[in-house]
């Protein structure tokens, strides 16, 4: 029997998986985050997803195992925000994000020993203008600190939000439509 192994410490990204309705365990991986001075925003989500499976692939005994690895970043004009180190860097970031789009890029990948099986997925999100106010309240909630972006848009950041042009899910952590293909086209091989 094959096993799927999500390779993530972020409690979105399970409930998110949980959805899908195909038995998994967690196991987080431990990689270093940090962009490579010319790489583009899709080649980091894409190169960290693929790192995060793999980190986590190495260290299983399993033979057939199936790991999903995912990241998710907030690119404003070209700059890619990660998660906020303090508060100054928090309103930093919501300074940059008021009153205008942003882009979340969310990759996901999917390894096996022999397979690999990727998706990067692109969603325009906008902000309406944001107050001082609104970001010292943003702040002072907890929930902008383990988010790229430092923004939750399932959570109180959602009020922020005047328009979402792509998946919701993947803003959230994991594109549910894109990560169901990967996991049929697994399940596929693994069938033959
Ligand atoms: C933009 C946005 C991000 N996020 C979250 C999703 C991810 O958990 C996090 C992005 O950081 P990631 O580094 O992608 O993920 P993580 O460190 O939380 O978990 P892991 O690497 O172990 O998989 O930000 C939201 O929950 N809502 C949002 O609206």
């Amino acid at each position: 029997m094959s096993a799927l192994i999500l390779a993530s410490a972020s409690p979105r990204r399970q409930e998110l998986l949980k959805l899908l309705g195909y038995p998994f365990i967690t196991q987080p991986a431990d990689i270093l985050e940090q962009k490579h001075p010319q790489e583009s925003p899709s080649d980091y989500v894409q190169r960290l997803a693929q790192e995060k499976a793999m980190a986590v692939l190495m260290q299983s005994a399993q033979p057939d195992t199936a790991v999903l690895g995912s990241d998710t970043v907030v690119v404003v004009a070209n700059e890619v925000l990660e998660k906020p180190v303090n508060f100054e860097h928090f309103q930093a970031m919501m300074q940059r994000l008021s009153g205008r789009s942003h882009q979340v890029y969310t990759a996901v990948c999917l390894a096996t020993a022999n397979q690999q099986w990727q998706c990067c997925v692109v969603t325009d999100v906008t902000f309406r203008e944001l107050s001082a106010e609104d970001i010292e309240t943003y702040w002072a909630s907890g929930e902008p600190k383990d988010k790229a972006g430092g923004y939750g848009i399932q959570g109180l950041a959602g009020k922020f939000v005047t328009r979402v042009n792509g998946s919701y899910f993947a803003v959230v952590g994991l594109p549910l439509y894109e990560t169901e293909h990967l996991l049929k086209q697994w399940l596929a091989t693994d069938s033959e």
